[in-house]
């Protein structure tokens, strides 16, 4: 029987078992001791400060308490990171993860998208003239984009900007129901400006879509401005913090300074002068997409946390008859699913890592006015975003599934998680849209390798020989894990291509040809992407140094995400013979091997993310792991339990125990 006080001793026993230094591996995950230390500095600010904890519980809130609450805490946040300097966006990412744990903050895209759009799209002028009030939230905004009729095709956005060269204003106007802008993060009740997206109009003709600066509410009072109808959506899935919004516009004028003209002009005259490309504008969606890596990992791994940690700590079913309960991580069931999204929770985060020094190597040479990198840089950050969202938020539920009834409760901490990583599968290009455009790149890289082009590195395993078998033996290198998903990846992509091409032959349009291919498109851009986080995960655990014990565990642990990713997939490994039944029988064993190898250390590996139980706000995930006391306290915590009996049972209950409902007639 555990103890209630102290650390649990299933847990205890856990944390002598592991192999390694958890502190290690904190350090290399984080980029070194001195950055482990700023993390908990930052971490340990927010879950201290008394300001954070005199709320009630998220859970317990209403929608409106969880915004106005969530409004408060975000505000408070703005302000210590100016009182204690914290400029560094890391900085600030780490202290407001601490503060406001998956909590969508009712001002997040004022500095999430408003913010940056600003500063990447701006003229200097522009710059200078709204930074500084954005910055001091006089102004308060939004990126207004997508509409209740558009989000994916932002060419077919209906909101128009007529430009005036009269009075030298644009007109911005809602045409139709579906023209209206719906859905954008902050824009019902919050902010009082907007980056609106529109069709641009001059001179009597259409120039596609661009971003306006629009005031939509008083700066005093508030209110909406003429010409200006806008409110919250209502309650959704989750994001219940967030009042996103719709905005109806009629014939609001705005001066020309307004437009965003750093890249794209209107002329006083009316003239319009195209920027040096016209993707350019969708910048700051890539920003979100780049960032949505990390955010999904760290959900994934917080989830990881809960549900490894509980698992130490739940017995369940004799495994003898008489014999002691086991705890439920023993289950070589419960290992499967638990232990390969571990692994994917490193590989997310490896990858999270990359795309941000990617994200930022290739702006710096976009602002230096090279676009050379642009294609590249959308196709890896839609497809990172696309990849890891999807694969983190089904990962979070089954990590909630994997701690039974408890997992569905409020008290577990995960669906809360879970609401908060799953819409990033559709904000920011719908996911499949996402790995359409991936698919678009590919083949145009597979058109080049045709034609003996040179390829960008990361795309010259397309050129592999499709005839060559795997080199799998016993040892299950790491090398050849790689060569398989590079493998399947190239097989894929040839016949996404040829299977295009007798579209073709066939008399088919080009267009037609990719209509009737999107599902093996989709199929050659997920392997690609697969593929690519697999090659990184390697490398990262082959030619990182760290501590050596370190790299022992993480090496397992990259092995199981290769070959667990493979055994799931077998159909597209197999297909052409790649792995023969020896091989697969191999592997299988293997993955099965890979489990009992990282049992000791699972406990460790979650340790090591470093989250502390206040992050967590979870009774199952609790270091500690005294899980049940925290149940219960949870459970007498509830509103519900304020009174012994609650008012419906005088009104409801007892009258209907006595034979009457006459109180449902009067409806
Ligand atoms: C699907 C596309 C990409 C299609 O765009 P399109 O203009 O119709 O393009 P197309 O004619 O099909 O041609 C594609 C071409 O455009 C290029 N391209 C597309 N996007 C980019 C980019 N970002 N950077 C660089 N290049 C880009 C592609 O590579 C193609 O190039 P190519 O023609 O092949 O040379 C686009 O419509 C899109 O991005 N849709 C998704 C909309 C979206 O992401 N909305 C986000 C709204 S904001 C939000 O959700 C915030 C939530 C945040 C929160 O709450 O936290
Ligand atoms: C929580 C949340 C916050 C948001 N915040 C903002 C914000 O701040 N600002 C903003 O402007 N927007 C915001 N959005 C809107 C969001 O960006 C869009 O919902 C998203 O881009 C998807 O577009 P859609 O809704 O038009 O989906 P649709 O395109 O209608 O998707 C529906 C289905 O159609 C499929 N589909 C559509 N087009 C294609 C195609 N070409 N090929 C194949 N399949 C296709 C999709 O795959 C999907 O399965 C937010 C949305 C959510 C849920």
């Amino acid at each position: 029987m555990a103890t209630t006080t102290g650390v649990n001793s299933d847990l205890a026993k856990e944390r002598n078992n592991s192999t390694f230094d958890v502190e290690e591996l904190s350090n290399f995950i984080y980029r070194g001791p001195e950055k482990v230390k700023r993390r908990r500095y930052l971490h340990n600010l927010a879950t201290k400060d008394p300001f954070f904890r005199k709320f009630k519980p998220w859970a317990f809130q209403t929608r409106e308490e969880q915004y106005e609450i969530c409004l408060q805490k975000h505000l408070y946040i703005n302000k210590k990171c100016k009182e204690l300097n914290l400029t560094e966006p890391v900085d600030k990412f780490f202290y407001t993860e601490a503060a406001a744990p998956h909590e969508n903050s009712p001002i997040g895209l004022h500095t999430v998208m408003f913010i940056p759009t600003i500063e990447k799209q701006g003229t200097e002028e522009q710059k200078k003239r709204w930074l500084p009030l954005a910055e001091s939230l006089k102004m308060i905004g939004t990126y207004a984009q997508t509409e209740m009729g558009h989000g994916t095709f932002i060419r077919g956005l209906e909101t128009t900007a007529t430009y005036d060269p009269r009075t030298r204003e644009f007109i911005l106007n809602s045409p139709t129901i579906t023209s209206m802008k719906y859905w954008p993060g902050n824009l019902g009740k919050t902010t009082n400006h907007c980056l609106v997206m529109a069709q641009l109009y001059t001179q009597g003709k259409n120039c596609g879509i661009h971003m306006f600066m629009v005031q939509i509410r008083d700066l005093e009072t508030h209110m909406p401005l003429a010409g200006i109808e806008v409110g919250d959506i209502g309650p959704k899935f989750g994001y219940g913090t967030n009042d996103n919004g719709f905005l109806r516009l009629s014939n609001v004028r705005i001066p020309r300074e307004n437009m965003l003209m750093r890249y794209s002009k209107v002329l006083e005259d009316g003239t319009y002068v195209k920027p040096p490309n016209a993707k350019i504008a969708y910048g700051s969606m890539v920003l979100v997409r780049a960032a949505i890596v990390t955010d999904a990992a760290r959900a994934l791994a917080q989830a990881c946390v809960i549900s490894i940690r509980y698992s130490a700590v739940r017995r369940q079913t004799e495994v003898s008859p008489g014999g002691e309960e086991a705890q439920i991580i023993d289950y070589q069931t419960q290992q499967y699913r638990l232990f390969p999204l571990l692994a994917t929770s490193y590989a997310m985060y490896f990858a999270g890592r990359f795309m941000y020094d990617f994200y930022l190597k290739t702006t710096a040479e976009i602002e230096g006015g090279n676009l050379d990198s642009m294609p590249q840089l959308h196709a890896i950050s839609a497809g990172l975003k696309a990849f890891s969202s999807w694969m983190c938020s089904a990962g979070v539920e089954t990590c909630r599934l994997c701690c039974g009834g408890h997992g569905y409760s409020h008290a577990s901490g995960l669906p809360k998680i879970y609401i908060d990583v799953v819409p990033g599968c559709t904000y920011e290009g719908e996911n499949n849209v996402m790995m359409l455009q991936v698919a678009r790149f590919l083949m145009k890289m597979y058109g080049k390798l045709q034609n003996g082009e040179a390829l960008p590195t990361f795309m010259q395993y397309m050129s592999t020989d499709l005839n060559k078998k795997s080199c799998m033996t016993e040892e299950v290198a790491l090398n050849c894990l790689v060569m398989a998903y590079e493998h399947r990846a190239a097989r894929m992509i040839r016949d996404a291509a040829a299977s295009m091409e007798k579209l073709v032959q066939s008399g088919k349009s080009p267009v037609e040809a990719w209509n009737g291919s999107t599902v093996m498109l989709t199929w050659a851009a997920i392997a690609h992407c697969h593929a690519f986080v697999t090659k990184l995960f390697v490398e990262t655990v082959v030619k990182s140094r760290m501590d050596s014990k370190v790299q022992s565990a993480l090496t397992s642990l990259c092995k199981l995400y290769a070959v667990h990713g493979i055994v799931e997939n077998l159909g597209g490994f197999i297909q052409d013979q790649f792995f023969d039944s020896k091989q697969v029988k191999i592997l299988q064993k293997k993955l099965m091997q890979l489990l009992a190898e990282i049992r000791p250390n699972a406990v460790a590996f979650v340790d090591a993310f470093d989250y502390p139980d206040e992050v967590l706000q979870s009774c199952l995930g609790r270091y500690d792991g005294q899980v049940y006391q925290a149940l219960y306290d949870y459970a007498k915590s509830s509103p519900m339990n304020e009174k012994e009996v609650l008012d419906s049972y005088y009104k409801y209950i007892k009258p209907a125990q006595n034979g009457k409902y006459q109180q449902y007639s009067k409806l």
